[in-house]
């Protein structure tokens, strides 16, 4: 898919974090270069310093040693506040004010940067829009009188106020339900598809990691990298066991999520039963089998016009021409 990109390229180097009294460094020697405009997962056990690596990156954590630069400019020499305000921040908990309006709590960054009232006030319109909240029924609201997800969605607006390039996100939709949840990742692809920043995000969980990511970073203790790659590649050719465990059970299906229809080989345009468009992927093809009682199904495009039939069969061969493709014997 092509994105307009407005992001930054992150490089680290050799970046390394220890807290006072330790006996371990909580990140060893972290070395990364990310593109702009990629969205890159950070997927690692409690502990193994995901967090700690990703708020190196604003200086929320000072590191230890080790370089950081944004654009090829070294943040390390940069003023804090600086910094902050190029660089969006959403977390688990969200951080919005409660005594302060959904427009107020959107504000804060434009307000510290000195726009004025108008100019504020139409980028919060713009902001609302973007999450998909009605400015008009919003703007004035408290928190509290936001549901979970609405509120996250605050939290993302918040940080996208002042249009910064490069965004990090802690478990931003962790502490929702799992349907809110697949809603604000769904959502939140549709936003990174338009806005195209350079996003590092942290998460525990390796089936998000593989939803939303360009690249993960499988990380184990002190932030060591074991596996760096494309979702598709990871649950191709996992590096190790470490990286196995954490693909969990049913990497095939996993896979057939991250592969369109239209990279499969159709079958002739004869099968009845529940139709399925052509930009879906083949998982989405497979539910659809599985409700036509395992018969072939149809393919349509855009427009509904049949273009073709998918069965097991060609789900198969599309997963096993993949599977050729990255140089894995089909199983
Ligand atoms: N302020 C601190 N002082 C001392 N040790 C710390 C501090 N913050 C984190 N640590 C330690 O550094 C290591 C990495 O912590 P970090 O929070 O980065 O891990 P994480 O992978 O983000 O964990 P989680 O997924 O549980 O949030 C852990 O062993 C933690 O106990």
């Amino acid at each position: 898919m092509s994105k307009s990109t407005s992001g930054a390229s992150i490089e680290l180097s050799n970046v390394t974090k220890s807290y006072p009294n330790q006996p371990q460094a909580a990140v060893e020697n972290f070395s990364m270069s990310i593109n702009p405009g990629e969205l890159i997962m950070l997927v690692g056990p409690s502990g193994c310093g995901k967090t700690t690596t990703m708020k190196m990156i604003n200086r929320i954590i000072e590191p230890t040693s080790g370089s950081i630069k944004i654009d090829g400019e070294d943040i390390l020499s940069l003023d804090q506040n600086t910094l902050r305000r190029r660089i969006g921040y959403v977390i688990q908990q969200i951080g919005l004010f409660p005594h302060m309006t959904i427009a107020e709590n959107v504000s804060v960054v434009p307000k510290l940067l000195g726009w004025d009232k108008a100019k504020t006030a139409a980028r919060v319109d713009e902001l609302l829009s973007l999450v998909d909240l009605d400015p008009a029924k919003f703007a004035n609201r408290y928190p509290k009188q936001l549901s979970g997800g609405q509120q996250q969605r605050i939290g993302v607006a918040r940080a996208l106020a002042a249009d910064p390039p490069v965004m990090l996100m802690d478990e931003p939709f962790g502490a929702t339900d799992p349907i809110t949840r697949e809603k604000l990742q769904d959502e939140f692809l549709r936003l990174q598809a338009t806005i195209g920043k350079t996003i590092v995000f942290v998460t525990h969980d390796f089936d998000e990691a593989i939803k939303l990511g360009d690249r993960i970073a499988v990380l184990s203790e002190r932030s060591q990298i074991e596996q760096f790659d494309t979702p598709a590649n990871i649950l191709a050719n996992p590096a190790s066991d470490y990286v196995s465990s954490f693909i969990g059970e049913g990497a095939a299906l996993k896979r057939l999520a991250l592969i369109p229809i239209s990279s499969a080989k159709l079958g002739a345009a004869t099968a009845s039963g529940p139709a399925v468009m052509v930009t879906e992927n083949l998982r989405e093809a497979l539910d659809h089998i599985v409700l036509n009682g395992g018969s072939p199904v149809p393919v349509t495009d855009a427009k509904g016009k049949t273009v073709g039939s998918i069965s097991v069969k060609e789900i198969s061969n599309a997963l096993g021409a993949d599977a050729s493709a990255l140089g894995i014997k089909k199983g």
